[in-house]
């Protein structure tokens, strides 16, 4: 197997678009694999699958008041504990994460907000410090390592600045190799893959409309992400987020052929092809040469819901390892979790620091 990677043709389901209208509006919680022994995160998401819209919205609000009435009552330790054994520590793991990379190339895949960067109110400063911006230099200097994002490709670049990486932007919608070249691989110029281009002058529309639409709601902000629009409710009053669901909701009843879903206090419209950040992980898996390979342990780190169609890839492929970054209990098909972008930084720290010491370990 060669790991000179050649960009290959993307899989033929890729820009299918799926029928108009066959997506519901506000699909709470998206559809997920059941995860072995998930009688916990069940529990955990009861609530959510049967909840309408704004309390979906109420969910992903981490100072909401049942949150604190539940920790107040010891219930919320006993969950954490619970899932803490089903989800253990990747750092208190970190020997069985890298036992299972034993003759494979690890490749590194990251989500940038909640997991790079702090959460901040104001998603344009959204910042990652320069010591992680150190750590991910260093883990893309032994591993193949991308950035895969909702955010715009552009403005995830300019966050993180690091040109030797590859880029997924646009929830792994718009994916570009390394700009210099890499030493992982050949394939590293220019655009490799955008399956939703047609999507562009649809996009620039409703986001047109969605900022006219919103903007007497105070707080509300919307957010071009080139192949995707986030329309952002964390400063919004939770008065309002009933009013402001209803108008995202009318809007998109003018464009049948995309697609609302849910992230942290967002709302994320996108165009209703079958590509997801899931898909982005496999075609990047492909142009770096491990197609269909046994040697390869994809290691991909995220803590937001659209991460969830990489863990379930990599649950579905047998293969790799899924570190959700989460303080509080999810439903996840991640197999570890970190607690924060902190830990993110010391497990890359780790990695790095072992694959240093693995090659200059006698190989007897
Ligand atoms: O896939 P990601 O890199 O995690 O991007 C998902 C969305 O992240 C950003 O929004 C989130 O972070 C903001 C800054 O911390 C925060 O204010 C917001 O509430 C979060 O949802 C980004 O602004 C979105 O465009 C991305 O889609």
């Amino acid at each position: 197997m060669t790991k000179q990677g050649v960009v290959v043709p993307p899989p033929a389901e890729a820009a299918v678009a799926v029928p108009p209208n066959s997506a519901p509006l506000f699909p709470y919680p998206p559809p997920r694999a059941a995860a072995p022994g998930a009688a916990v995160r069940k529990k955990c998401l009861r609530m959510g699958a049967a909840a309408g819209w704004v309390e979906s919205m109420r969910a992903s609000s981490p100072t909401h008041a049942r949150a604190a009435a539940a920790l107040a009552a010891g219930a919320d330790e006993d969950r954490r504990a619970a899932w803490m054994v089903e989800h253990p520590s990747a750092l208190s793991k970190f020997d069985q994460v890298v036992a299972a990379s034993k003759g494979k190339q690890i490749v590194v895949f990251l989500d940038y907000d909640g997991t790079l960067s702090p959460i901040v109110d104001d998603p344009d400063a959204a910042y990652m410090s320069d010591t992680m911006r150190r750590a991910v230099r260093s883990v893309a200097k032994h591993f193949p390592t991308a950035i895969v994002s909702g955010r715009c490709r552009d403005k995830v670049f300019e966050f993180v600045k690091l040109a030797e990486l590859y880029y997924a932007g646009s929830h792994g919608m718009d994916i570009k190799g390394p700009a210099k070249g890499s030493r992982h691989t050949r394939a590293a110029k220019g655009v490799l893959f955008q399956p939703a281009s047609q999507f562009l002058p649809m996009i620039e529309q409703v986001h047109e409309s969605l900022v006219e639409k919103t903007k007497s709601i105070p707080g509300a902000k919307v957010e071009n992400n080139k192949f995707c629009v986030s329309v952002h409710f964390r400063c919004v009053d939770e008065k309002s987020w009933s009013a402001l669901a209803d108008t995202v909701k009318s809007v998109l009843k003018e464009y049948p052929k995309l697609k609302l879903t849910q992230g942290r206090m967002v709302f994320e419209v996108q165009p209703t092809i079958k590509w997801d950040k899931g898909k982005a992980l496999e075609f990047l898996l492909e142009s770096l040469g491990f197609a269909d390979c046994a040697d390869v342990l994809p290691v991909y780190i995220g803590d937001d819901r659209t991460d969830e169609d990489a863990f379930q890839v990599l649950r579905r492929r047998g293969q790799g390892v899924g570190i959700l970054v989460s303080k509080h209990p999810k439903e996840t098909s991640a197999s570890y979790s970190l607690q924060e972008p902190a830990e993110v930084m010391e497990f890359l720290l780790r990695l790095v620091e072992w694959e240093r010491l693995s090659k200059a370990r006698p190989k007897w």
